[in-house]
């Protein structure tokens, strides 16, 4: 039977705050505080039924105690029902001496007697409320209550704070996400790339390939069906590179403009130049419309292809590079087509000749 004397009342008080700071997220807070309520008061039963923003519908509760208590489907429990959602509707503290005679009451276990419900509210939102349930009808005095009342307040406190730093997380992963994906085609974007190829290059654990992937007379495209389409266009372009990555455990990206890139580690030249001409006859094979463009009726791609080896000699701005003559070489000799980084500098020399 919980005392309402300022010793004892400060002392759980206390437990409440120090269960709160030392848990993690806003389900332990909530386990914590019923499981230290139901044991040091202590209550038969006492639970945290917390409401959604909107203050209309629970979401969760979180319950302790000697007795089980049965779920509440939280698909169908709105603030229409039950002695919590008098509660949440009203505002108001809710004392039920006998739950036999209350309409409202919703049956938890078959031997509570009474209940005392109370809003959980932290500067004016309320967050939910705290349930005590007992199985005696002479249970809740006015004492007794008092002490609910300021665990509630206590409760609020930890609640609210849990909900904040929950909120912080959720707004910094999506911060993270935001600021290491590409908007439109939903690719990891180049600051993404340069931090893997960083750590890749770094790695010295096997080969790293990297794909250059650019779509052709894009320009064209562009200027003939309207920059949307161009838009759609390169959306199309970077699932393909998506599947392709998913299928090589590699990393797709935008490198910039109509420019993709594929980062697959573990590849030699061989095996990467397969997975580039693999990608280039999907893109081919997917039969995009290009009315304009100087090799085909679609849509088409080129790719240039550079494997490093491991070993200090292998820099990002070399991969690049290498990549990049790579993909020059392919346009130059006709578009549609991939080079290898090898090949790629034979072809320049080639061509300048
Ligand atoms: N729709 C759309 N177009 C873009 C985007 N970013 C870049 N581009 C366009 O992509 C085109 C790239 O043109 P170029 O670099 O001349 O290349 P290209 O026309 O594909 O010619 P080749 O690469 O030589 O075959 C430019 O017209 C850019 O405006 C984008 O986000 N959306």
């Amino acid at each position: 039977m919980p005392s309402a004397s300022d010793a004892r009342l400060s002392e759980v008080l206390a437990q409440v705050s120090r269960e709160a700071l030392q848990a993690d997220g806003l389900d332990d807070v909530l386990q914590r505080i019923v499981d230290c309520v139901a044991r040091r008061l202590p209550v038969p039963i006492a639970s945290i039924i917390l409401l959604d923003d909107s203050g209309t519908r629970f979401i969760k509760e979180v319950w302790a105690g000697d007795i089980p208590l049965a779920e509440i489907d939280m698909a169908i429990w709105d603030v229409s029902m039950g002695i919590a959602g008098r509660c949440a509707r009203t505002g108001k503290p809710q004392l039920i001496a006998d739950v036999a005679v209350d309409p409202d009451y919703v049956m938890g276990n078959s031997s509570v007697r009474s209940e005392y419900v109370v809003p959980i509210r932290h500067r004016g939102r309320l967050h939910g409320v705290l349930n005590i349930e007992s199985t005696g009808e002479e249970f809740f005095t006015a004492q007794t209550c008092a002490v609910f009342d300021a665990v509630a307040h206590q409760v609020a406190g930890a609640i609210h704070l849990a909900r904040v730093v929950a909120e912080l997380e959720a707004a910094n992963r999506k911060l993270r996400e935001l600021s290491t994906v590409d908007g439109l085609t939903g690719l990891a974007n180049r600051r993404c790339l340069d931090e893997r190829l960083a750590d890749a290059c770094a790695d010295g654990a096997g080969p790293l390939a990297l794909l250059l992937i650019d779509a052709d007379c894009f320009k064209q495209l562009n200027d003939a069906l309207g920059h949307l389409h161009g838009d759609e266009c390169l959306r199309r372009l970077a699932r393909m590179c998506a599947e392709a990555a998913g299928e090589e455990d590699a990393l797709a990206a935008r490198y910039g403009g109509d420019e993709l890139a594929l980062l697959v580690p573990g590849r030699d030249i061989v095996a990467a130049t397969a997975i580039a001409e693999r990608l280039r006859r999907r893109v081919e094979d997917s039969a995009m419309a290009h009315p304009v463009s100087v090799v085909a009726p679609w849509v088409t791609v080129s790719i240039g292809v550079n494997v490093a080896p491991p070993g200090p000699a292998r820099t990002p701005s070399r991969l690049l590079s290498g990549a990049d003559r790579a993909l020059y070489a392919a346009k130059l000799a006709g578009r549609n087509r991939v080079a290898a980084a090898s090949t790629a500098r034979a072809l320049e020399l080639d061509t300048r000749a």
